[in-house]
């Protein structure tokens, strides 16, 4: 497959390996001066960017006929303006607010968890997502994935908000910046009496990277909006 890779910084350069490991050609690398390039040479584009550049370069792949991975965060005002496009288009896209298989996973536990507290008014909610100083948003499109995962399966929530709130229907999300964290998130349910924690520790890039070049994989010859729900089965 020949793939471009928008943005190539830590992500796109992490993917670049993995891609050409799986027999891939990288066949543009797109950062910031990049301006005048030919995005149909590629099969598939993986968009790592920036929150700025994020839609631009979708809207790019879409108006080509390129399907399009997304996993830049911070873009989502204009999520809809992309689905939009691609039907209209008949383009294939996937965004997804993380890759990795684990936080997949993750996403379908603290779900389930959520069901599970519906009922068990002592217990409130809290997160925490820790990343490297570079990170350009908080919090954190993944700890955003699962503040909706929490409130669209316990109607004890309604909201979220970036370090605290004093209201009991808004879950707080803490978003810490240490160097070189690739990317922690918990969920936290705490009463009187005791604590239930969830978290995904992310050791490195490579799962992020991984799954992006899966779903790559997985989106060319298909039409439509997907997420890794569905390129994972889960
Ligand atoms: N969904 C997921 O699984 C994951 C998502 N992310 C997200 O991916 C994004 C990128 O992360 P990361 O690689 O760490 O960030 P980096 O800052 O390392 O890389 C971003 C790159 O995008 C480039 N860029 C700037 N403008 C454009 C443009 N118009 N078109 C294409 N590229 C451009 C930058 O170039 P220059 O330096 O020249 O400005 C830079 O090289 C973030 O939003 C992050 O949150 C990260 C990890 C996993
Ligand atoms: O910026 C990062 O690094 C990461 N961003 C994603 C997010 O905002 O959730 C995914 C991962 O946690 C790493």
């Amino acid at each position: 497959m020949k793939i471009a890779l928008l943005g190539y910084g830590r992500m796109g350069q992490t993917i670049e390996k993995i891609a050409i490991s799986r027999g891939h050609d990288v066949v543009l690398k797109i950062d910031k001066d990049d301006k005048d390039y030919d995005i149909t040479k590629a099969d598939v584009a993986i968009d790592f960017s920036l929150p700025s550049a994020a839609f631009g370069n979708i809207t790019n792949c879409l108006n080509n006929g390129v399907p399009v991975v997304s996993g830049t965060t911070g873009w989502l005002e204009n999520y809809d303006k992309a689905l939009a496009l691609c039907k209209e288009k008949k383009g294939a896209f996937i965004y997804a607010s993380n890759f990795s298989l684990g936080v997949n996973i993750f996403f379908e536990l603290n779900k389930t968890l959520a069901k599970m507290m519906r009922n068990l008014k002592e217990y409130q909610v809290t997160m925490e997502e820790i990343h490297h100083t570079k990170k350009l948003d908080a919090p954190s499109g993944t700890a955003i994935t699962l503040a909706e995962g929490v409130i669209e399966n316990n109607n004890n929530y309604n909201a979220w908000e970036l370090d605290t709130t004093n209201k009991k229907s808004t879950i707080p999300i803490a978003a810490k910046r240490i160097e070189d964290v690739p990317g922690t998130h918990s969920v936290n349910y705490a009463s009187e009496v005791d604590t239930i924690n969830i978290e995904h520790i992310a050791h490195n890039r490579q799962g992020f990277a991984l799954g992006a070049v899966v779903a790559a994989e997985w989106l060319v010859g298909k039409t439509g909006v997907f997420s890794m729900k569905d390129v994972l089965g889960l």
